[in-house]
């Protein structure tokens, strides 16, 4: 043990005190702390603050302010000492041995980084990923999609079932190795090496125009679909006299007691004399053109299997049909694990704010499955992985089931505020840390680790894929003002619908 780095003075009491720093190169803020207690034995603690004065002989003072962890009772149980420690202690560095043992870090989960400022690895239990949800909050830069993909590769390298609803196309390249330039150090730093994944399958909704890259077309259901499941799918507004046109066009074919598809409701619609046709027409198009509604939908033992990753990859696609789609996909998935159909595994969503928003928000076609998912799939081994770079428009009853919450860089006041309402005993000190983080640290909030820890992630097996768009260095980034913030989610351009489908139906032009 190197000697001691300060001394206690002061007011102490059991959950803080402060200590005058021997010498500024020996500590630093974040730093693991012990101190020895008459009766606990040596007591974990982590520095949040460090101040600077200089004393009435002019000299210079640096005080830290610690947190007091704890230390592990003979049962094992994590205490805080009874008694408040005594000014003219002497404080240590602590070990990586009493900072695993006190902190609870065990080896053989899924390797999200190393403690921040140490090499220690820090694992969570990919049981608990599963059972208890996880979700990585983040403003947009600061790591989210990075860090969403190391827990993808742990759990790919467990081979558990993973489906990807992926809205950007952002994870396509989990099948290639990292060829980052500093790669050989970060192998060595985190004693990992660049590996691309092979069971990695991207489907689109869409066909090769809209997604060049994608292995397979998705395709779900579209045998018999109820006129509200039509509606679902059109991305465009319908007028009363349009929804009328599709309920006449279903009863008539159901009258014939005959399997239809939507070319069958078209041709249907056709038939009509009301000129209101052709709007219907002209909305309905996309969904012809994008193929996915099919007699022969994907079947979903395909997609979420043991030891394969399906990404569905959305770009192209308008945001009300993802959401749709995500809504199909997922009760299917839901009631196929409930009956066992399918192996336990793990959904990803990215930019859940867009398919699980907050009240008050808007209204998704997927949010009622999220949800269920979110409070029922740990009943039944179905486990979620949600991403957002706004948490506060991430529905509370959703975000509320993570247990295990990955927290990076995040300036905004308000998403601050729903992070820390959706964490219990978070300080204030913490809060600051929040906003400070730097791109690729993470404050780890776990059910297994007594207190929130700052986590180092590791480098990234597969390459990264992120969207993140450059910006020239000469242009300054815009300053947000967020009282006067806009928060209603933007309503994306709808797609242009044309071409003639009276050809695509019928045959002719
Ligand atoms: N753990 C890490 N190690 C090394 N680099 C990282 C790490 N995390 C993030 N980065 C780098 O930071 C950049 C931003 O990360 P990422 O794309 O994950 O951000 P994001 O929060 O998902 O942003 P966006 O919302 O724009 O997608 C990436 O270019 C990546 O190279």
């Amino acid at each position: 043990m190197i000697g001691s780095v300060g001394v206690i003075f002061g007011e102490t009491g059991s959950h803080t005190y402060r200590f005058a720093v021997t010498d500024p190169a020996d500590v630093k803020r974040t730093d693991y702390v012990k101190v020895w207690h008459p009766t606990d034995g040596w007591v974990l603690g982590q520095i949040l603050t460090m101040t600077r004065s200089a004393g009435n002989d002019n000299k210079d003072r640096l005080v830290a302010t610690v947190s007091v962890i704890g230390a592990r009772d003979n049962s094992g149980l994590l205490r805080s000492p009874k008694t408040p420690f005594r000014p003219g202690d002497k404080v240590y560095i602590a070990e990586e041995d009493v900072i695993v043992d006190t902190l609870g870090l065990s080896e053989g989960g899924a390797y999200l980084g190393v403690l921040d400022g140490t090499d220690i690895p820090v694992t969570v239990d990919r049981n608990k990923l599963i059972q208890k949800h996880c979700s990585i909050l983040a403003m947009t830069g600061s790591g989210k999609s990075y860090t969403a993909a190391v827990i993808m590769e742990e759990m790919m390298e467990r081979e558990v079932p993973l489906l990807i609803i992926d809205p950007h196309g952002e994870y396509a390249t989990l099948k290639e190795p990292n060829d980052d330039p500093d790669m050989d150090a970060l192998s060595e730093k985190f004693d990992i090496e660049p590996y691309g994944y092979d069971n990695v399958y991207i489907y689109t909704p869409g066909n090769k125009k809209v997604c060049e890259y994608a292995d397979r077309t998705l395709r779900l259901n579209g045998l018999n679909l109820k006129p509200k499941e039509i509606i679902e799918y059109v991305p465009s507004e319908l007028n009363n006299t349009e929804i009328g046109l599709i309920y006449e066009a279903v009863n008539a074919l159901k009258h014939d007691n005959i399997n239809y598809t939507i070319k069958d409701v078209l041709v249907e619609i056709g038939s009509s004399h009301s000129n209101t046709k052709w709007g219907v027409y002209n909305k309905l198009e996309p969904l012809l053109d994008s193929e996915f509604l099919s007699d022969k939908p994907t079947p979903l033992v395909e997609l979420f299997t043991r030891g394969r990753t399906s990404i569905i990859d959305m770009k192209g696609i308008h945001p009300e049909v993802q959401q749709t789609i995500v809504s199909k996909l997922l009760s299917n998935l839901f009631e196929a694990r409930k009956a066992g159909l399918v192996p336990p595994g793990m959904v990803v969503v990215e930019e859940a704010h867009n398919f699980c928003p907050e009240k008050g928000f808007s209204k998704t076609t997927c949010s009622d499955v999220l949800r269920a998912i979110a409070s029922e799939g740990r009943k039944f081994g179905l486990g979620l992985l949600i991403i957002s770079q706004r948490p506060a428009k991430v529905d509370k009853n959703v975000l509320s089931q993570c247990n295990t919450q990955i927290i990076m860089r995040v300036t905004n006041p308000n998403d601050i505020r729903a992070i820390t309402k959706s964490l219990e005993g978070i300080s204030t000190e913490l809060e600051e840390e929040i906003k400070r983080l730097p791109p690729g640290v993470a404050m780890l909030v776990s059910p297994d680790i007594p207190r929130a820890v700052m986590v180092q992630v590791r480098a990234r097996k597969s390459k990264h894929g992120g969207a993140s768009k450059e910006i020239s260095e000469d242009i300054e980034p815009e300053e947000v003002d967020y009282e006067d913030e806009e928060e209603e989610i933007e309503e994306p351009a709808r797609p242009s619908v044309g071409g003639s489908i009276f050809r695509k139906i019928f045959g002719r032009g």
